[in-house]
């Protein structure tokens, strides 16, 4: 019976990969790739195994895409093309025309619904009218205080640590950022609760693992072979009851006239009134309520499940920060000593305006996101016909893929050293070619969260580099021959899980 299902199965796709639209195959001619290309999968045996793997396949695409007129490759994922695009310009242009994230909403909408980081266009520009109107930097503002107090969690936390060897600093930065998301998000306290939030952010890596290899190995949806929509509906399950349990907690305390949010404590309460801080889940609500109507529940848990997911970004940013930071000591050095020229020697409450002064350090956040994007690519669908500068047509039904780690590593954009870690790149007042930073993507789709992720990711850099010195792993000092390794899953990380050294700066001997 399955051989039977298998081999008709089979004959229908020869017969879809033999018929292939003309100017698909057009398309196709006019870019293409050096792999080899299979009957029926396309290229995508190329983008089988591990995490790391997939990522290296993708930067081979790239190395092809700078040699190629349009600097671009296009790819066959069974029968659908997809166009990978390495140059800024077209990727403006493709950012700013074509919407639709269709094909990888598929695959992600049971757990996203129309959660607006893949929202359907249709149901995105209220989301986006919404989420607007509160991530201002007047809002982002009034949440430092909260990345503050997460911050010195996590240097707490890693105190024992200290002097004890290689260890990895992403699990403490991801707890920590999702703490300051509920509590920014709900107004709820999660920090006691480490064993569900372990729990949950497993569940969202397993998601967006499981997620991507489907998305390039569409085979692996055959669930009676594969299994993986059971373990899919487990993490979609823990994710749900994770926020809605967030959800119900914010309701009740409403209802109890905000007499308890969560665990807050008085301290953080009175620290919430003063900058008179209201919740995004109200601030999104009460917008709802304005345009048309309210959000319902499962609205506000399909956002909240977004904005979660792109807090984790922000972790990744954050870690890979670090990371370079224990490689390069000389500018770890420089920012210590920009904090301590700014902020001075005493520890007074973070405000946001002084950390937007931190030149340099923002200039070290810059160049490590474009180096290390942790999107390093986004999905488009073409709706109608789009024609690039380099005048190549995209045809309606075809999907492009904007490739930020190109992008950001194309030396026609950042010269010859563009694969080098050079921060002051963003000191100068002219950067070589502005929408050629594309970290946080381009156009109106763009990402609402930069002004959040920059401060956030500002305020763990200045707690942690006050106390901590940040040194290599054993044996790793990376260079041109012994690279990061790198993992992609929806989002690029460090295959090495961000290992690192911590000392105490008090007893470090460069300590200036
Ligand atoms: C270093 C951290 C971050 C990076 C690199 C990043 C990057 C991105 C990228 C590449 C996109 C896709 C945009 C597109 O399709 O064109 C995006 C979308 C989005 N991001 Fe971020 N993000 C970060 C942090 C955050 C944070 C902390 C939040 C909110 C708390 C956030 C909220 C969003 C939202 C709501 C969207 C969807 C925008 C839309 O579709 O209109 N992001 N982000």
């Amino acid at each position: 019976m399955i051989l039977q299902f298998l081999f008709i199965v089979s004959v229908i796709l020869f017969i879809v990969d033999r018929w292939k639209p003309r100017k698909f195959l057009k398309l196709h001619n006019d870019v293409g790739n050096y792999f080899t290309y299979w009957p029926i999968f396309g290229n995508s045996l190329n983008f089988t195994g591990t995490s790391e793997e997939l990522m290296n396949t993708f930067i081979q695409l790239t190395i092809q895409a700078y040699d190629r007129v349009h600097k671009a490759t296009s790819i066959w994922i069974m029968s659908k093309i997809f166009v990978i695009i390495s140059d800024a310009d077209q990727a403006a242009l493709v950012l700013e025309s074509a919407l639709e994230k269709k094909y990888v909403h598929n695959y992600v909408k049971d757990l996203f619904g129309n959660g607006s980081i893949f929202a359907p266009v249709r149901h995105w520009h209220r989301r986006r009218k919404i989420l607007e109107s509160t991530f201002t930097q007047k809002y982002v503002n009034n949440c430092v205080k909260i990345f503050e107090r997460q911050s010195k969690k996590i240097a707490e936390l890693i105190e024992p640590r200290v002097g004890k060897g290689d260890f990895s600093c992403f699990d403490y930065i991801s707890h920590s950022a999702l703490g300051s998301f509920c509590k920014t998000m709900f107004g709820v306290d999660v920090d006691s609760q480490r064993e569900t939030v372990h729990i949950f952010l497993n569940a969202l890596t397993d998601f967006c693992k499981i997620t991507t290899a489907r998305l390039f190995q569409p085979w692996l949806n055959i669930d009676f072979i594969y299994k993986l929509r059971e373990k899919q509906d487990n993490n979609i399950r823990i994710i749900n009851n994770f926020i809605d349990n967030l959800i119900s907690i914010k309701k009740s305390s409403v209802e109890e006239g905000n007499e308890k949010i969560g665990e807050t404590n008085k301290e953080e309460e009175c620290d919430r009134d003063k900058a008179n801080f209201k919740t995004i889940s109200e601030l999104v609500i009460k917008k709802s309520t304005e345009i048309d109507k309210e959000y319902t529940d499962e609205e506000l848990r399909e956002e909240s499940v977004a904005l979660a997911l792109a807090v984790e970004t922000s972790s990744i940013g954050t870690s890979f920060v670090f990371l370079l930071l224990s490689q390069h000591q000389n500018v770890q050095d420089s920012v210590y000593k920009e904090i301590r020229e700014v902020l001075g020697e005493t520890e007074k409450p973070l405000q946001s305006k002084d950390l937007l002064n931190l030149k340099y350090t923002t200039a070290v956040i810059k160049e490590t996101l474009r180096l290390y994007p942790p999107v390093p690519l986004i999905m488009r669908y073409c709706e109608n016909d789009l024609e690039l500068p380099s005048g190549l047509v995209l045809p309606e039904g075809c999907n492009a893929i904007i490739n930020i780690w190109g992008i950001q590593r194309n030396r026609d954009h950042w010269g010859e050293d563009a694969s080098e870690f050079n921060p002051d790149r963003f000191m100068s007042e002219r950067v070589l070619k502005p929408n050629a930073f594309m970290a946080f993507s381009y156009g109106s789709r763009n990402c609402i969260g930069q002004q959040y992720a920059m401060l956030s990711i500002t305020t763990t850099l200045v707690i942690l580099l006050r106390r901590y010195r940040f040194k290599p792993a054993t044996n790793f000092k990376y260079n041109k021959n012994n690279p990061i390794r790198l993992s992609l899953d929806l989002m690029m990380k460090h295959d090495d899980n961000f290992i690192l050294q911590v000392e105490n700066r008090i007893n470090s001997n460069c300590n200036s």
